[in-house]
């Protein structure tokens, strides 16, 4: 770019037109002096024409005036012939009228002899003055020269110190021949006229030349002149005068105008250049602002390209018809297609546009109006023919005219962000273990069936799964092994269930499914049993055979259901109550169950609050010897005052303290209770019922062992009931923890035999001290088997060198089978129904040996 320079412009314009200014005043100058210096010279060359003009006029005129006097026959007669002095002074002749009438100061005749014979001096004639002597110098020549001459003789001539201009002439006779006569024989008449001031001043007057006179000098010139010279040469001064000065006069007149409009137009050009060089210098300041905006714009458009570019992928121009025009550099490295080949190709033609997207409209709106858009998802294949999907945004271009002329954007490549998204919506969906949909897919499916009409609603049913026993496969087998077991269970549901339900993992080993069946409720019922037929079948993990069976619980939607929620909450309540009915089963829901589940939930509540409320107690009932009917202890049994339902039996909220873990606390209330209790009767043992819950709590052992050191109860004195269920849960744990509690020296009793799995092989491999024989084998006694187990058992005890006791004995008859088959303890109402510690205390001061008297009616 040619850089604009106010210096360089100064250079290239001021200075010359300062030069063209200053050479125009100096040529004017220069002019108007050469013109006035030109002037000058002509008027002192026409003013020195004119007084040579006036010399020779005069001179002619003496001539003239001498030569009428000279040739007249009077004259002839009287100043030649004969010299007649007094015709001659007479005036009007040759006297003083020469001086009067024409002003010649000297007149002189000279006779042929050469001799002055009359004069007339300043008009005085009188005795003759020698002309030569007044005039000595030139005359003789001057009057030789005159008598010969036909014309008179006229020249200047000194006398003393004035020139004198002297003319000489024959006296003749008007009719004679001068060339007849001999110069000899002429008379010559001389006139003088004095050349001086006043003379000068009248020929001035004359002639218009001013202060004429006569200078002794060239250098004394007035300013114009011209020689005087005698006839014999001799230098007689110069007749000078004031010429006029014409050029003066008109520079006098020109310059000081001159000079105004000169200072005038100087100073116009001054302040014309100095606006100019401002007007340069500001030019010369946009200059350079424009060019820092130029290279500004020049930046920023680097710039704009690098981070448009880092950006995006590619850019891309289209014309009005959104043809492609133009893409950079960058789209062949992204999409190793080379531009040629898709410029000319429309947006549509190379694109494949989502219109699927939920953004098109907004797109497709911004498009017909010619406006810019973002984010418009497109589809294309890349040269290897792999479908990508990349975003563009643009700006409409607009021409001079203000008219659109097309798009210019970008465009992003976001094909692995779109797999990404995919990948992430898939997991955000899905379970990851199983694969299967998760807890909120399942809900947005089943919230969509939701939307359906009455009539498709109500073929809706909602299966909610719990794998039973789950848990322990995790806890014994690890996880890995429970997460196999899972993937499995998810594989065996998929395949149960028709391509229009939906299963999920709702998390843990709950699963539940949407199905969508014609004839409800029998698909759902068809389908439960599918699953129960299906999950129950033995799983491989890691080699072993493993058996789970699953719970099912069934919600169907109706009509006026409240949504999706609503009917899982429905489906769980059923599974909670199918659990709740030993497992491996399904329920459907009906609305009772819900009630039964808010009084539940209440009595939860309640029962949070009974321990730090005081509403638990301990009752205790006696365990009686059968051999000599003393009380051998007692067994802590608890008790709930609910302040609205009274006494509440464990039966009812044991197992739900199980359920919620409030078991530990409460158990663990009992056992302190209990032993501090039992410290304060004399040798009594006290047994007291263990949960397995509290079994799988690893401080079980430590706690038992600190009650013991709190209350002072001696460990032989406790005896821990626990039921096989303990066992079944982790049988190597339970082992532990068993043997770890009989190390504390308390006794170990079995409760409930016979009600559970009762494997034998427990008694054997567990330090049991006592089996309990369950009371609903006592109080069937009358029938063979139960005589048949009972009769084993006590066996078993015996042979194992275990105490047996009987549970439940109220009949006088059990006692007498009892004692006859050799069990050794006793327990039922018969001896004693279970009472508060007051009562036992009273109880036991009043107990005999005799088995049929002291019991208690509680
Ligand atoms: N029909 C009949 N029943 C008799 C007779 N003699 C005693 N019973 C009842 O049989 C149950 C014996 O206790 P259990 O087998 O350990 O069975 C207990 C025990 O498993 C559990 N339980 C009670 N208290 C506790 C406790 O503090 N902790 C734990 N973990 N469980 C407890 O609750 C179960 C029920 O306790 P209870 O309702 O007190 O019921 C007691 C007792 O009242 C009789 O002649 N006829």
């Amino acid at each position: 770019m040619h850089e604009f320079s106010s210096k360089g412009f100064g250079r290239r314009v001021t200075l010359p037109m300062s030069g063209m200014v200053v050479a125009t005043v100096f040529l004017v100058l220069v002019f108007a002096l050469i013109s006035a210096h030109r002037q000058n010279s002509l008027a002192v060359e026409s003013s020195t024409q004119l007084a040579e003009t006036a010399i020779s006029v005069k001179e002619r005129e003496i001539a003239r005036n001498l030569k009428d006097y000279a040739v007249w026959e009077d004259a002839y007669r009287n100043l030649h012939e004969n010299l007649d002095l007094a015709w001659a002074a007479t005036d009007g002749n040759v006297g003083a009228n020469i001086y009067t009438g024409l002003g010649y100061e000297m007149a002189f005749v000279v006779s042929p002899e050469g001799k002055t014979v009359y004069a007339v001096m300043n008009g005085e004639p009188g005795a003759p003055v020698d002309a030569f002597a007044t005039i000595p110098t030139g005359l003789r020549e001057l009057v030789a020269r005159g008598a010969v001459d036909a014309e008179p003789a006229v020249g200047f001539l000194r006398s003393g110190s004035d020139a004198f201009l002297v003319a000489a002439t024959a006296i003749v006779l008007p009719s004679a021949d001068r060339a007849a006569l001999p110069p000899s024989s002429r008379s010559v008449l001389i006139f003088a006229k004095k050349f001086d001031a006043k003379f000068l001043a009248r020929i001035g007057e004359e002639y218009l030349l001013q202060n004429l006179r006569i200078v002794p000098s060239a250098t004394a010139s007035l300013g114009a002149a011209v020689p005087l010279r005698s006839l014999d040469g001799a230098d007689l001064g110069f007749v000078s005068w004031s010429p006029e000065k014409p050029g003066t006069d008109l520079l006098r007149f020109l310059l000081p105008p001159m000079a105004i409009s000169l200072v005038a137009f100087g100073l116009f050009a001054f302040l014309v250049l100095r606006h100019t060089k401002r007007s340069a210098a500001e030019i010369e300041t946009s200059a350079r602002t424009i060019e820092a905006y130029a290279r500004t714009l020049e930046d920023s458009e680097a710039r704009f390209r690098d981070v448009a570019e880092a950006s995006s992928d590619w850019i891309w121009e289209s014309d009005r018809d959104m043809r492609m025009v133009y893409f950079s550099a960058r789209f062949t490295e992204v999409t190793g297609l080379a531009a040629a080949g898709v410029l000319g190709r429309t947006l549509e033609q190379f694109f494949v546009i989502e219109r699927a997207d939920e953004a098109w409209q907004s797109r497709a709106q911004a498009l017909r109006a010619q406006e810019s858009f973002r984010d418009l998802r497109c589809r294309y294949h890349d040269a290897s023919g792999l479908l990508r999907v990349c975003r563009l945004a643009a700006r409409p271009i607009v021409d001079h005219a203000g008219s659109f002329a097309g798009y210019r954007g970008t465009a992003t490549d976001i094909t692995s962000e779109v797999e990404a998204q995919a990948r992430a919506t898939h997991l955000a969906l899905h379970d990851a273990l199983t694969g299967l949909p998760n807890r909120v897919l399942f809900h947005q499916r089943l919230g969509q069936a939701l939307e359906a009409d009455a009539d498709e609603r109500s073929r809706l049913a909602v299966l909610c799964l719990d794998l039973d026993h789950f848990k322990e496969v995790n806890d014994t087998l690890g996880h890995a092994a429970g997460d196999i077991l899972l993937q499995e269970v998810g594989q065996r549901l998929n395949a149960c269930i028709l391509p229009s339900d939906t299963v999920a993992r709702l998390g843990g080993d709950e699963f539940a499914i949407v199905q969508n069946g014609v004839n409800q409720p029998l698909e759902a019922n068809a389908l439960s049993r599918r699953i129960l037929e299906s999950l129950n079948r033995p799983y491989m993990v890691d080699g072993s055979e493993l058996h789970v069976g699953v719970s099912i619980g069934v919600a169907f939607a109706e009509a006026e259901n409240d949504g999706a929620d609503a009917l899982l909450k429905n489906a769980d309540i059923a599974l909670y109550r199918a659990k709740q009915s030993g497992r491996a089963t399904m329920r459907v829901f009906e609305p009772r169950m819900d009630i039964e589940l808010q009084a539940r939930k209440a009595l939860e509540y309640d029962l949070r609050q009974a321990l730090a409320r005081n509403q638990l107690e301990v009752h205790y009932q006696p365990l009686v010897e059968l051999e000599n009917g003393r009380i051998a202890g007692v067994e802590a049994l608890a008790r709930w005052r609910h302040p609205e339902h009274g006494l509440v039996p464990p039966s009812s909220f044991i197992p739900l303290a199980e359920d919620t873990g409030l078991i530990v606390g409460i158990g663990e209330w009992v056992l302190r209770t209990a032993c501090a209790q039992a410290a304060a009767w004399p040798e009594l043992r006290v047994a007291v019922n263990l949960s397995p819950i509290q079994f799988r709590h690893s401080e079980l052992v430590e706690t038992v062992r600190q009650v013991l050191v709190d209350t002072g109860l001696a460990p032989h004195r406790l005896e821990l009931e626990i039921t096989e269920s303990v066992l079944l849960h982790d049988a190597a744990a339970a082992r532990e923890i068993l043997t770890a509690l009989k190390e504390t020296g308390v006794f170990i009793v079995m409760d409930d035999f016979g009600t559970g799995y009762s494997s034998l092989g427990y008694l054997n491999s567990f330090p049991f001290d006592k089996i309990k024989i369950d009371k609903s084998f006592i109080s069937d006694l009358s029938a063979e088997k139960s005589n048949a187990i009972v009769r084993s058992v006590i066996g078993l005890g015996q042979s194992l060198n275990m105490i047996t006791t009987a549970e439940g004995v109220e009949t006088p008859e059990q006692v007498e089978f009892l004692l006859r088959e050799g069990c050794e303890q006793v327990q039922g109402y018969h001896f004693g129904r279970p009472i508060p510690a007051d009562a036992m205390t009273t109880l036991i001061g009043g107990w005999t040996n005799d088995l049929g008297e002291g019991r208690s009616a509680a």
